[in-house]
């Protein structure tokens, strides 16, 4: 029986990432709050999350393949995710200016019969910021709705001195440990 991708998510980044790789999927996208999961742990965090998103969704047929995940900018024992406003997006680049921080993803896979749950981490180093290229960045909008509140395939590229491990797990999704696992779940690119 041929498998059917739902992707169980609302990031445009999520959706891009997966068609960018030519795996076909369908996108049902997890009501959940995110507040009921209470940890200072960030690889605790993201998997609570990925779990709690994938099991919101509805499994509709036995061939169904459903995907979800989390990501979370953890710095000095605190977790950043997606800024609240303005001061909170403001307060997390000051705090993260010159600094190495990590990105943690969360991902879980779970058809009828078997569920892997992956984290990933990627080390990031930001160059020191001025409060002008912050006060800019924020009114630039980039930053709402990106967990640490800034997005490294955006302008938030120009922060990052350097970068150890996955890229696409700081935006969001590890590409290429998905894909492998992905496949032993029987879902393949397109062609493939
Ligand atoms: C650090 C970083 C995060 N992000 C994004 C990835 C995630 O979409 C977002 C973190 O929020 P998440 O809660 O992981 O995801 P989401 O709310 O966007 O989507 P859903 O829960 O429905 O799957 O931050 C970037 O796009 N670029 C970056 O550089």
């Amino acid at each position: 029986m041929s498998k059917k991708l739902i992707l169980a998510s609302s990031s445009p980044r999520r959706q891009e990432l997966l068609s960018q790789v030519k795996i076909p999927f369908q996108i049902r996208k997890p009501n959940i709050d995110e507040s009921q999961i209470d940890t200072n742990n960030p690889i605790d965090k993201v998997q609570q999350l990925a779990a709690l998103k994938g099991q919101a969704v509805e499994m509709k047929e036995a061939n169904e393949v459903i995907l979800s995940a989390d990501t979370v900018v953890a710095f000095q024992n605190r977790i950043f995710e997606k800024p609240k406003n303005h001061q909170d997006a403001y307060e997390m680049l000051k705090a993260l200016s010159g600094c190495v921080h990590e990105v943690y993803s969360g991902i879980m896979i779970r058809s009828l019969d078997r569920e892997e749950m992956i984290v990933e981490c990627t080390n990031v180093e930001f160059w020191p910021l001025t409060d002008e290229e912050i006060q800019w960045y924020l009114s630039t909008k980039e930053p709402f709705d990106k967990a640490g509140s800034y997005g490294i395939q955006g302008i938030g590229s120009t922060f990052v001195k350097k970068i150890t491990g996955d890229y696409y797990n700081v935006v969001g999704l590890p590409l290429s440990r998905v894909v492998r696992s992905l496949r032993e779940f029987g879902i393949y690119s397109e062609g493939n």
